[in-house]
């Protein structure tokens, strides 16, 4: 009989355990320290990296030389894709270059073909078509209509910043990695400790192909970190150039913030790209795209109409999103994501009875 009273234990005591039990689960084996798991979720293109890019700068020591090279290359070959991309949909509708604009476009051709996109030098002949090119009115008319093709998101920024990325000492500034534009593919991880506590962080590639992926990292997650770019209200996913891309992020968003594996994840919501929200809505109708918008086109209006749209679809009336308007390339991000941290630890703790 004394067998089955032991199994029996008051509630408290079985609250008790649970609760260690849970800690345990927690615990980092190797530093004993608290450990979060937290998800980088979101369509292609939303953001992700960029926010993973900023938890390394406030939580490593940056980037090393190796790493600031790898970098440096990718910025030429994002300008190379950008003004690739540019000329293709000039030519394909007809906008004509100039004879010596003509001139410059077979310079920067050829130094794709030569070399191919990965292995690209900045001398300064290509420097000087790719300038050239830039201003170009057919160029420019390509880049007003970006929305209708897919562009590298940071074209503008490295074309401002041309001379110095020119430089044959230039070396990329954290601005500059923060712009510079590479899919993921797979999962990446990233670690850090903060306030006593260990963050495995997760990023994945959100273009659909990549998201079949995201499963796998699915188990034992404190916490959800959802980005959605809301400037591409009026851009079409790349996988098929029809879904919108707000609509596909809502409907990825249903699936994540009402699955099952979430039940007890917090679920954080980065309404991303604001920068460029506030630039679009001075030129582009949130009506034109989603007919159920009435208002007048202003940031706020159009700000609250996404974010109800988002926080409509979770099913359960306890569970609410963390929501906040971020830029993932400015550096006001990151005391966002310290208030994010504080959050999760603040409702993880309260899970284990900690607090
Ligand atoms: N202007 C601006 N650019 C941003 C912002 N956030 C990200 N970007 C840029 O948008 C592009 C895409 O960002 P990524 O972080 O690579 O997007 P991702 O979600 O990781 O994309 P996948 O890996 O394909 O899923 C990059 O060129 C970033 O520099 C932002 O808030 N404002
Ligand atoms: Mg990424």
């Amino acid at each position: 009989m004394g067998s089955c009273e032991s199994i029996i234990q008051p509630a408290d005591t079985r609250e008790q355990i649970k609760i260690s039990k849970q800690i345990e689960k927690e615990l980092d084996k190797k530093s004993n320290l608290l450990l979060q798991k937290v998800l980088l979720l979101g369509p292609g293109e939303s953001g992700k990296s960029t926010v993973l890019k900023q938890m390394r700068l406030m939580h490593h020591k940056g980037f090393s030389n190796v790493e600031l090279l790898e970098k440096k290359c990718l910025i030429f070959i994002n300008i190379l894709q950008g003004i690739k991309a540019l000329l293709d949909f000039a030519n394909e509708n007809s906008l004509h270059l100039k004879d010596e604009e003509f001139e410059a476009e077979t310079v920067v051709l050829n130094a794709i073909k030569k070399k191919g996109l990965d292995d690209v030098e900045m001398d300064s002949e290509l420097i000087r078509s790719l300038k050239k090119l830039w201003v170009a009115e057919a160029v420019q008319i390509a880049y007003t209509n970006r929305a209708k093709f897919h562009l590298t998101e940071s074209i503008e920024y490295f074309f401002d910043n041309l001379d110095r990325i020119a430089e044959p000492e230039f070396l990329p500034s954290y601005q500059d990695i923060l712009h510079t534009r590479a899919p993921t593919t797979g999962v990446v991880q990233v670690e850090f400790v903060t306030k006593m506590i260990k963050f495995m962080v997760f990023d994945v590639g959100g273009q659909r192909s990549e998201r079949k992926k995201w499963i796998h990292c699915f188990d034992d997650v404190n916490a959800v970190l959802f980005i959605v770019a809301v400037s591409e209200f009026d851009q079409c996913i790349v996988e098929d150039g029809i879904t919108n891309r707000v609509d596909d992020a809502i409907r990825l968003f249903n699936e994540i913030a009402n699955s099952r594996y979430f039940d007890k994840s917090s679920m954080i919501l980065f309404m991303n790209k604001i920068d460029l929200f506030q630039k679009k809505i001075g030129r582009v109708f949130i009506s034109n795209h989603f007919n159920d918008f009435k208002k007048e086109n202003t940031y706020e209006n159009g700000m609250a109409f996404f974010k109800r749209k988002f926080e409509k679809v979770i099913r359960s009336k306890t569970k609410k999103p963390y929501v906040h308007e971020t830029c993932a390339v400015s550096d006001t991000v990151q005391i966002v994501i310290n208030s994010v941290i504080d959050t999760v630890v603040q409702e993880n703790l309260k899970d284990t009875g900690m607090i």
